[in-house]
C-alpha cells in the first residue's frame, strides 16, 4: 500500500488573523502560511495592511490595536505569547528589517556594539567571540574593511551599508524566517539590486524563510516563488510567482501586473489602476474593490467573496476570476518571473 507523506508543517501559519485601531478595520482576516525556507512576497498598494500583518504577528503593534486570530510558528501560538517568548522569538526565530535603516539603528552606538548586542540576546556570545562573530557578520553582508568598521557608527555608513548592517543584526540569531519590509525603497536603484542580491544569498547561506514586503511586483518576482496580493487589510489573491504573473485571476492583480513595464519591444506608458483604496472607515458593501474593478458586476456590490481555491496552490477573491478586464495581462509580464532586471511600476495609491 501506497504511504502518503504526511504535509509538512508550515514554518508559519497565520489564520483569520484581524486588527483595527479604534474600530477602524486595518486587516479582515487574513489567512497566510510561509513554508521553512520558502520566500514569499507581500505586495499591494499603501495601507493595504501588508506592514500590519507582520507587526501584528510579531506582536509589535501598539497597545491600542485590537488584534484577534492565530499566528502559529512552527506550532506554538504567537497572538497572546508570553513578553518574555516573544522577547526570544523576536530577533530570534523570526528577524524583521524595515525600509529605513538609520532611524532603526541607534545613532549613538557603534554597529559593531549593536550588533554585539543582538549576538548576545540571541546566541548568547561574549567577549573576543562576540566580537569575532559580529565581523564575521559585517563579512557575510560585504560591508568593506568589516574588523575597522565595528566601531563606527551610523552616520558613517551610506544607507544602503547601514541596510547590510541591520542584516547582520537580523542573522546574529540565526532566524527561520526574515520578514524584510520594503527593504530597498530608500536606496538607490543600483543599491537596491545589491541589497536584493544579498538577501538572495544570505537567504540560501542560511536556509531560511524570507517574506518581502514591496510595492513593487517586480522585486518580488525576482526574489520569491510565491505571491500574495492585498487589498484593503485582505488577501485577494495568491499564487507560485509564474501563474500570478502569466495567468492573474484577480482583476486587481490583473491591473497590478498590467502596469509593469514591458522588459523587451518598445516602451509604452505604464498604466495605472484607476480610482484610490477605499478609506477603511467606510468600507463598500460586498468586495472592497468592487468600486474600481473594471469587470464588477451588481452581486460584487452585496457579497464580499472570500479565498478559494482556483487551481494548483493559486486561490483569488473574486466572484468573476479571470474575466476579461479593460487592463489585459500583458505577455510581456509574464516573462518577467524568470528574469533578474527591475523594472519600475506605477501603483497609485
Ligand atoms: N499605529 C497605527 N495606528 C492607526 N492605524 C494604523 C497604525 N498602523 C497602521 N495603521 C493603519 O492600518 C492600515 C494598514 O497599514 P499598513 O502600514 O499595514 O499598510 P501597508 O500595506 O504596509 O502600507 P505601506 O506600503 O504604505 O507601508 C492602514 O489603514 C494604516 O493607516
Amino acid at each position: 500500500m501506497a504511504t502518503v507523506n504526511p504535509p509538512a508543517q508550515p514554518l508559519v501559519a497565520i489564520r483569520d488573523l484581524q486588527v483595527s485601531f479604534a474600530g477602524v478595520p486595518a486587516l479582515r482576516g487574513i489567512d497566510l502560511t510561509v513554508a521553512p525556507g520558502e520566500a514569499v512576497g507581500l505586495v499591494g498598494e499603501s495601507g493595504s495592511g501588508k506592514s500590519v500583518t507582520w507587526l501584528a504577528a510579531l506582536s509589535l503593534l501598539p497597545a491600542k490595536a485590537r488584534v484577534t486570530g492565530s499566528v502559529l510558528l512552527a506550532g506554538e501560538e504567537l497572538i497572546g505569547a508570553p513578553p518574555a517568548r516573544l522577547d526570544d522569538v523576536r530577533g530570534g526565530r523570526v528577524a524583521m528589517i524595515f525600509q529605513d535603516p538609520a532611524s532603526a539603528l541607534n545613532p549613538v552606538l557603534t554597529v559593531g556594539r549593536q550588533i554585539g548586542e543582538a549576538l548576545a540576546l540571541h546566541a548568547g556570545l561574549s567577549g573576543g567571540a562576540l566580537r569575532a562573530e559580529a565581523r564575521r557578520l559585517m563579512e557575510l553582508v560585504g560591508i568593506p574593511d568589516a574588523g575597522r568598521r565595528l566601531d563606527a557608527y551610523p552616520h558613517e555608513f551610506s544607507g544602503g551599508q547601514n541596510q547590510r548592517v541591520m542584516i547582520a543584526m537580523a542573522l546574529a540569531g540565526k532566524p527561520d524566517l526574515l520578514v524584510a519590509d520594503e527593504p530597498t525603497t530608500a536606496l538607490d536603484v543600483t543599491i537596491q539590486a545589491q541589497i536584493l542580491d544579498l538577501l538572495r544569498a544570505v537567504r540560501r547561506e542560511f536556509g531560511m524563510a524570507l517574506v518581502l514586503i514591496s510595492h513593487d511586483l517586480g522585486v518580488i518576482a525576482e526574489t520569491c516563488e510565491r505571491v500574495a496580493v492585498m487589498y484593503a487589510g485582505r488577501i485577494v489573491e495568491e499564487a507560485p510567482v509564474a501563474p500570478l504573473f502569466g495567468e492573474a485571476l484577480h482583476p486587481y492583480t490583473r491591473g497590478l501586473v498590467g502596469s509593469l513595464p514591458p522588459l523587451d519591444g518598445p516602451r509604452r506608458r505604464l498604466t495605472s489602476i484607476p480610482g484610490t483604496v477605499p478609506d477603511p472607515r467606510h468600507l463598500p458593501a460586498g468586495c472592497a474593490f468592487a468600486p474600481r474593478c473594471p469587470v464588477a458586476s451588481s452581486g460584487c456590490r452585496e457579497t464580499d467573496p472570500r479565498l478559494a481555491a482556483a487551481g494548483e496552490a493559486h486561490r483569488v477573491a473574486c466572484l468573476h476570476p479571470g474575466a476579461e478586464a479593460a487592463v489585459p495581462v500583458p505577455a510581456a509580464a509574464a516573462t518577467l518571473a524568470a528574469t533578474t532586471a527591475t523594472p519600475a511600476m506605477a501603483l497609485t495609491s
